[in-house]
């Protein structure tokens, strides 16, 4: 695997490859890199012939500082793990690489970061819109593949590369979970073994409002019911519980109009604030 620090010398290597009608894959990451990533990884190499995975957490779009300082980090870790993927490039760039001086893009998404992560997390779209337009302009891949755990991030992607014409196809990839059905997270190894096992109780809560929401409670008494079940464990605090279109990420209120809807989580597990979401078809 090619390493590269300096986008001058990746872009180099990958008008070679581009040269040989090659077809490139990017999958974006913050590193701390998991089965998750694994298949994101795993499906790019499939799909394309060089795989590029980028490793940067993006300073900008944190919203809290801790969140910041304390996300894990292991780059020598990661290298092996791509390395034993079969990864083509890993591009590890320095902040000072990607924001030399600050940018005067701005991004605004309407309604569709006003509820959920963009509602709890300010600035964070803004944050990551700014990002991955700069990757997907740096490394201009054919495919770029995304995970449906940051649902409200992919819609968001999707619509800024149909705002700006970028010419890429994206892939929403599924969730990989532990058997306990716990998402994977790179935030995950910040929990203890018994808040891990508290944590799996986030993925009950989905499946019990699919199960409501297919008994056609109302809506409203689902989230009732959610909060009532997640407040037996002490140590989860619910940050929000929506039942959104999964197109739009509209607000649903009423099951009888609903089509594909998301049923959507973000809770804290100690000090650690963890996201997960289900689709859930009619
Ligand atoms: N369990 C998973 N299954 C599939 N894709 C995932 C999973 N976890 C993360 N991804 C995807 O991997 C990409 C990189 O995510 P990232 O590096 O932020 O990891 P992460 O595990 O989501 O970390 P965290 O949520 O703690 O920030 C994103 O597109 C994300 O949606
Ligand atoms: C897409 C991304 C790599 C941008 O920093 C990040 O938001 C993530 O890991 O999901
Ligand atoms: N996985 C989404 C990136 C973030 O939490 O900042």
């Amino acid at each position: 695997m090619e390493v590269f620090k300096e986008i001058n010398a990746l872009r180099q290597a990958l008008n070679h490859s581009r040269s040989k009608s090659l077809k490139i894959g990017l999958v974006p990451t913050m590193g701390a890199l998991h089965e998750g990533h694994a298949s994101l990884i795993n499906q790019s190499i499939n799909e394309t012939d060089i795989t590029v995975c980028s490793l940067f957490v993006n300073p900008i779009q944190f919203n809290n500082p801790d969140d910041l300082n304390t996300y894990p980090r292991d780059l020598e870790r990661d290298i092996d793990f791509l390395e034993k993927l079969g990864c083509h490039i890993l591009f590890h760039p320095s902040t000072a690489e990607m924001y030399p001086q600050p940018s005067v893009v701005k991004f605004s998404f309407g309604s569709l970061e006003q509820s959920m992560e963009g509602a709890f997390r300010e600035g964070h779209f803004g944050g990551v819109a700014l990002v991955v337009s700069k990757l997907l302009n740096i490394v201009k891949p054919d495919k770029a593949y995304f995970g449906q755990k940051d649902l409200q991030q992919y819609i968001i992607i999707q619509k800024i590369v149909q705002d700006l014409n970028i010419d890429v196809d994206l892939v929403c990839a599924p969730i990989i979970r532990e058997e306990s059905g716990l998402a994977i997270s790179s935030r995950n190894e910040r929990l203890t073994q018994p808040q891990r096992d508290v944590a799996a109780n986030l993925y009950k809560a989905l499946q019990l409002g699919r199960e409501l929401l297919m008994n056609n409670h109302d809506i409203s008494s689902i989230k009732q019911e959610i909060s009532h079940f997640l407040a037996q464990w002490p140590d989860i605090c619910l940050e929000y519980f929506e039942v959104v279109s999964q197109s739009t990420l509209e607000k649903i209120d009423n099951t009888k109009s609903m089509d594909d809807v998301a049923l959507c989580i973000a809770a804290y597990v100690g000090s650690v604030r963890l996201i997960d979401n289900i689709i859930y078809q009619k």
